[in-house]
Parts: C-alpha cells; sequence; structure tokens
C-alpha cells in the first residue's frame, strides 16, 4: 500500500503548490526543520487505537502520527476517515502503512494490535495468542526507532510490557505498560460519584496487575489534599470494609460489563493512553500508575515483572517510581498480584524465542557485517556452537558482551550459571536481550563471542548454548 499522508503538497507534474501561493520574502533562509518535531506510531487501528490515535489528534498532542495494520483496507478506511476531519482538527501529518519502514524516528510507538477478550473471557487468555504478534511487531518497530519509548496497550498488558522490554532490548525506562491508569480512572469516577465530587479533585491509585489481582491503594485516597480514611477515622464516621471492596470489585467488573454491553472498550483507554503520551512527550512529570519493572520494590521478587506501580513520566520515560507509604495487606496483595503475572510469564517462558536475525538487526543496524554476510554467519556460528556441543539441548541467548568479557574463556562449567533468573549469568550486559527459560536451571556449555561491524562502532555478539539442568528439557524446542 503506498504511503497516505494528509499533508502532500504537489501538484500536478510535481510542482510544489505551497511554492506558488507564497513569495519568499527577501533575505529570507531556508526552512529549517522544526526543533520539536514529535512522532508518534500506533500499531493496530482497531477498537482501542482509533480512538487512541483521534484522542492524540483532537488533543493536538503530535506533529506526525502514523498508524499500522495487518489489515490493508482497514487501515485506509481509518486513515482516510481522519483526514476527512483535517478542517476540525489541529495540523497532524497523518500516514499509514502495513510497513514499519513508515514509523522510522517516531518518539512514542503506541501498540494496540492484538486480540480483545470475548464477554467473560479473561485478559490472561489472550496471552499466547498476542505474544506470537508481538514478535513481529515489536522487534521493527525498535530497529525503526531505537530511540523511542515504546508504550504497550494490547492485553495481558503486563505480561505483554514484559514480552516488548525483552524484544526490543530498550532499557526498562523506555517500556511501558498502559496498566491501571485506566483502572484508576474508574476507581476514581466511582469514588468521585460516591461523594458527589469531581473525579479530577480525587488521587486514588489501583495498582498491581491490570486485571483480576489488581490492587486498591485506600490508605493513600484523597479528596481535595484530604486524606479519606484517616479523616473519616478521625472524625469517627464508620465505613464498612466491604462497600470499599465493593467499589474495587466494580472496578475490577469495569471492563467486563463494558465488553458485555458493548463488545469492547475503547473510549476510556482512549483518553487514558493520550494522558500518557502527553505526559511523556511534553515532559510534564506527571504521576500515573502504569506498567513498569516493579522487581525490588515493596518485596516485590521471584524474576522480572512487569506491573502498575505510581510512577514519573516524563521525556525520558519512566523517571522513578513513587514512594507511596502501602499498608501491610497492601504490600501484600500486590505481592500476589506479581505472582500472577510471574505464573504466566513463566507458562510462556518457551513461547518467546524470537525471530533471531531481527532481534540482531535491532541491535546492530541493517547493514551490519561480520566478515561478509553478518545474518549467514550468525546462523552458521549458532549451529557451529550446537553441532560442537555434544550434549546441548538448545541453543539460546544473544546480545552484546559488556567490555570486560571480551578475551575471556569461551568455556564455562555448570558451576557459571545458577538456577533462576538470567541475572546469574555472567555474560549478562545491559543491552543482553534475553536468555529465556527463566525458571528452568541452566548451565552454559560454550560461548562465542564475534566482533560484528553494524552503523556505529563494532560491537561483540555473544552466542552461548545453554543446557538444562533439571531434567525438563523434553519441554523445549529443538528435542
Ligand atoms: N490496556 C488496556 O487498558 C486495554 C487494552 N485493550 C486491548 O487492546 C487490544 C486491542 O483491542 P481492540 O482495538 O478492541 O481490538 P480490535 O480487534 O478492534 O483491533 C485489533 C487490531 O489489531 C490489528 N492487528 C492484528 N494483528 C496485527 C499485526 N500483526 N500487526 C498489526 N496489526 C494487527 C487488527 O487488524 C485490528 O485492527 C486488545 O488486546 C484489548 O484487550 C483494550 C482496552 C483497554
Ligand atoms: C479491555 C480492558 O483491558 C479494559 O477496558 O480495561
Amino acid at each position: 500500500m503506498h504511503k497516505s499522508t494528509s499533508s502532500s503538497s504537489l501538484g500536478p507534474g510535481g510542482l510544489d503548490l505551497s511554492k506558488t501561493f507564497f513569495t519568499p520574502i527577501d533575505g529570507g533562509a531556508p526552512s529549517s526543520p522544526t526543533k520539536r518535531h514529535t512522532k508518534i506510531t500506533v500499531v493496530g487501528v482497531g477498537n482501542v487505537g482509533m480512538a487512541i490515535a483521534q484522542t492524540i489528534i483532537t488533543q493536538d498532542l503530535t506533529d506526525e502520527i502514523t498508524l499500522v495494520d495487518a489489515k490493508e483496507d482497514k487501515l485506509r478506511g481509518e486513515v482516510l476517515d481522519l483526514q476527512h476531519a483535517a478542517a476540525f482538527l489541529p495540523r497532524v501529518k497523518i500516514n499509514a502503512s502495513l510497513d514499519y519502514a513508515a514509523t522510522a524516528h517516531s518518539d512514542l510507538c503506541i501498540v494496540t494490535a492484538g486480540a480483545r477478550q470475548n464477554p467473560g473471557e479473561s485478559r490472561l487468555n489472550l496471552l499466547h495468542r498476542n505474544v506470537a504478534l508481538y514478535k513481529h511487531i515489536i522487534p521493527p518497530l525498535a530497529k525503526f526507532s531505537p530511540d523511542c519509548i515504546i508504550l504497550v496497550v494490547s492485553n495481558p498488558v503486563d505480561v505483554l510490557t514484559y514480552i516488548a522490554w525483552k524484544l526490543s532490548g530498550f532499557p526498562a525506562n523506555r517500556v511501558i505498560g498502559s496498566g491501571t491508569n485506566l483502572d484508576s480512572s474508574r476507581f476514581r469516577f466511582l469514588i468521585a460519584d460516591h461523594l458527589d465530587v469531581n473525579a479530577q479533585d480525587v488521587q486514588a491509585y489501583i495498582v498491581g496487575e491490570h486485571g483480576d489481582s489488581s490492587v486498591a491503594l485506600w490508605s493513600s485516597i484523597s479528596v481535595g489534599g484530604v486524606p479519606v480514611l484517616s479523616f473519616l477515622e478521625r472524625q469517627q464516621i464508620a465505613y464498612e470494609k466491604e462497600t470499599l471492596e465493593n467499589i474495587h470489585k466494580e472496578v475490577v467488573q469495569g471492563a467486563y460489563e463494558v465488553i458485555r454491553l458493548k463488545g469492547y472498550t475503547s473510549w476510556a483507554i482512549g483518553y487514558s493512553v493520550a494522558s500518557l503520551a502527553r505526559s511523556l512527550l511534553r515532559n510534564q512529570r506527571r504521576i500515573h500508575p502504569v506498567s513498569v519493572l516493579a522487581k525490588g520494590f515493596y518485596g516485590i521478587d521471584g524474576g522480572e515483572v512487569f506491573l502498575s506501580l505510581p510512577a514519573q513520566l516524563g521525556r525520558n520515560g519512566i523517571l522513578g517510581v513513587t514512594n507511596v507509604h502501602l499498608t501491610d495487606e497492601e504490600c501484600e496483595q500486590l505481592r500476589n498480584s506479581a505472582k500472577t503475572i510471574l505464573e504466566e510469564e513463566s507458562v510462556l517462558e518457551a513461547d518467546i524465542d524470537s525471530n533471531v536475525e531481527e532481534r540482531l538487526l535491532s541491535i546492530f543496524g541493517p547493514n551490519s557485517k561480520d566478515d561478509g554476510d553478518f545474518t549467514n554467519d550468525v546462523s552458521d556460528a549458532n549451529n557451529d556452537v550446537y553441532e560442537e556441543s555434544d550434549d546441548a539441548e538448545y541453543v539460546e541467548g544473544i546480545g552484546e558482551a559488556s567490555d570486560d568479557e571480551i578475551g575471556e574463556e569461551m568455556e564455562y562449567d555448570e558451576g557459571i550459571m545458577q538456577e533462576g533468573p538470567q541475572r546469574n549469568m555472567k555474560f549478562e550486559s545491559r543491552e543482553m536481550l534475553f536468555v529465556s527459560y527463566q525458571t528452568y536451571g541452566f548451565s552454559v556449555i560454550n560461548r562465542t563471542a564475534q566482533k560484528v561491524h553494524g552503523s556505529g562502532e563494532p560491537k561483540y555478539l555473544v552466542i552461548c548454548c545453554c543446557r538444562a539442568r533439571n531434567g525438563e528439557v523434553k519441554k523445549l524446542p529443538n528435542e
């Protein structure tokens, strides 16, 4: 499909019409690119993607928006429909393409593509279908916009944010899930309704999973600066715990109810994501409950898990997590929510082996070379490692070696890698993409490092070969 844009200025015969309408002033310099040109990509132009796109456009949050979808006619129809509203909207360049090259140089990539829930279906049920799609979506986004922020919306949003983080190789501050920003808005609406105040004056957070195990932070709710529960206690006004629980239940059931009634949710998520886009791109430093890498916060352990915590957002993505005080009960609920998400992640481990070439290209750039054809060399090297190691069960793990690893011994014994998460792997570096199967014990039985010349400085590529130690290798590919 041809790129469709709302700002074409070419007339018949390639004449630039804009130049015929305006006469340059004497002594004027040619126009320079504007300093603050922002570009947003939205992947998936379904109910959610279009609600987000139209809210972003009406709120004048970007200079350029690129829409991507797998369905050509739907994409073309949606973009034309939006372009036809140009006379009523802030000026924005609207592009649409099936090709991710059109997303290049985006500041923010919002991913909404994917299956959605049927009435009554849980978000977690969508996991395997949407992980499969993400393998084709995230690597090209990362390749064409290596400095962007990725904002994940598709469900289950917390696990998919983790997947997007792994597939992109981005630092954790630049991969964010829309998380419970929406749940918190539902929560604030319900509290405002109970107290007959404006929802914007209610400060209240839902944290944890964007889903059934979410946690309501009752202890920190305030209205117009008044902490609600301690105020009620001070005034000796009795409130039923059950009333609070029912409000939280209504938040959790909110999405199910809308889906039962109209088939999908769209407007609220549109506004929710637009508010995140504003805070990020306009460097607002506002606090939003969004899905972040939460390991280590509030005693959350057991693996790398993304879930929602109130975080400060700005041009660099996540600027920090707010130190909100949680009661013991709230902490316990949050850790349980983390457990729910981690269980889903562990089921996935055998699923996230993504396309090696795409991942490498996203690190090293499209013209990378290693003594000839880069991608062939990589697959050869992979095979070599595999064949040389008789007892290898699976080849996995690609990333950049950190400086102090280069020139190290290439062979390791079982002692190097401990049972458990990949952080124990000696060769991990910040750019390491991933070695999956965190739930299994692995030993690294071989690895190689190659110098690869990409568009920038030469980098070292590590290819390692792992062997499971706990007898569960039958579950792995290549068996
Ligand atoms: N995080 C949140 O708070 C919310 C998340 N969602 C989630 O957002 C997702 C989208 O929901 P809807 O827009 O209602 O669904 P939809 O079915 O209307 O739209 C999905 C779109 O994704 C496109 N798509 C599928 N595979 C693709 C691929 N490989 N590349 C590009 N595009 C592809 C489809 O063609 C379709 O246009 C669902 O996973 C839903 O559960 C929905 C509401 C709130
Ligand atoms: C569908 C969904 O995740 C929501 O509206 O909360």
